[in-house]
């Protein structure tokens, strides 16, 4: 092998100013973070619903962005967010999940941080207020990437994580739900309508660090036992620094069958936008498994998007002093973060 000695790329007269340039480019992207941006499920949401939901996204990116502006971790932001979202009864996740065909709350959930490509997911939890918090005791506090049913709640028991009666997750709106799919008539397809809202967040921190959260009472009437996508690895939700962070929502079946968060991710690394990446996912999980979902997907520099297929998705972005949020496909609605919706 031969060494050459000496030679030297030619030194190009505008170096220096290649280098302003590309110093200003980093400074004007790293001027992007922190940023939180939430959802509160994909969904045909009933218009006397929809302000709710709107109100309930917007707060939980503030609380998400506040532990962000403290200087705090973006696992920390997405998990503050995603318990907001799940002790609000007008969200399909902790108190307000939807019922199993034997009227009760099976619950799953996953967070992932982006750092390590740590993550931890329980599903088919019962019990339990905050899903999210044990699917980060699991990633923090075991080996495994996820526990299930009684396992899961045992280990919140150990965890000294309290356990809540179960009719103190049932909102009436959910038994009312489950009640009217029960009806010999029942169209099922139109009882999934308004509630589909399964939780999630991403979010971005000062250090560049991007994280994952997604919670989720599941599917209305699911068989006993059902886990969906949201506990699941690039399905319901996946995060790595070197890329970005997703979070999904929609028909779980369909989005395990194409991975969705981890689909997106992989047209971000082919040098797609958050956007086109997130929008070139959910189309091709509608024409290859006829699939409806929406989804947040962020990446380390900050750059952030709210996608959707389905009528609807309720979502929320905090970043520098502005909140944005919307409901409706091409609805974008902004406001200073400092007063409330
Ligand atoms: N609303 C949802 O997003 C449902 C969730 N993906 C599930 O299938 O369990």
């Amino acid at each position: 092998m031969h060494q050459i000695v000496g030679c030297q790329p030619p030194i190009k007269l505008n170096e220096e100013e290649e280098r302003r340039k590309k110093k200003k480019k980093k400074q004007k992207v790293t001027d992007m973070l922190p940023v939180v941006v939430v959802h509160g499920g994909a969904d045909h949401i009933p218009k006397e619903r929809s302000e709710k939901s709107t109100l309930g996204v917007c707060s939980a990116a503030r609380a998400g962005y506040t532990i962000l502006q403290g200087g705090g971790s973006s696992m920390d932001a997405v998990v503050e967010a995603v318990t907001f979202l799940e002790n609000n009864p007008s969200f399909n996740a902790g108190c307000g999940s939807v019922l199993n065909i034997k009227g009760e709350v099976e619950m799953d959930a996953i967070v992932m941080d982006g750092k390590t490509l740590g993550s931890g997911a329980v599903s088919a939890v019962r019990n339990i207020a905050n899903p999210i918090q044990l699917a980060r005791l699991v990633m923090d506090k075991t080996s495994h990437a996820c526990l299930t049913a009684e396992g899961a709640n045992r280990f919140a028991r150990s965890m000294s994580v309290p356990e809540v009666p179960l009719e103190s997750l049932i909102t009436e709106y959910s038994r009312m739900r489950w009640t009217k799919n029960l009806a010999a008539d029942a169209n099922p397809v139109e009882c999934q309508i308004g509630k589909m809202g399964t939780v999630g967040a991403v979010a971005v921190d000062v250090e560049g660090n991007v994280a994952c959260a997604t919670s989720t009472g599941g599917i209305l009437n699911k068989m006993e036992g059902r886990v969906g996508d949201t506990p699941c690895i690039g399905s319901g939700g996946y995060a790595d620094n070197q890329v970005g962070a997703v979070s999904t929502t929609g028909h779980g079946e369909a989005i395990m069958k194409v991975t969705l968060a981890r689909l997106i991710l992989f047209h971000v690394e082919q040098g797609q936008s958050v956007e086109a990446a997130s929008d070139l996912g959910l189309a091709f999980m509608k024409s290859r498994v006829h699939g409806l979902g929406g989804v947040v997907t962020v990446d380390p520099q900050g750059r952030w998007a709210a996608r959707f297929s389905s009528l609807q998705m309720s979502w929320a972005a905090a970043q520098k002093d502005t909140l944005h949020y919307g409901l409706y496909t091409g609805e974008h609605s902004t406001q200073s973060i400092e007063k409330p919706v």
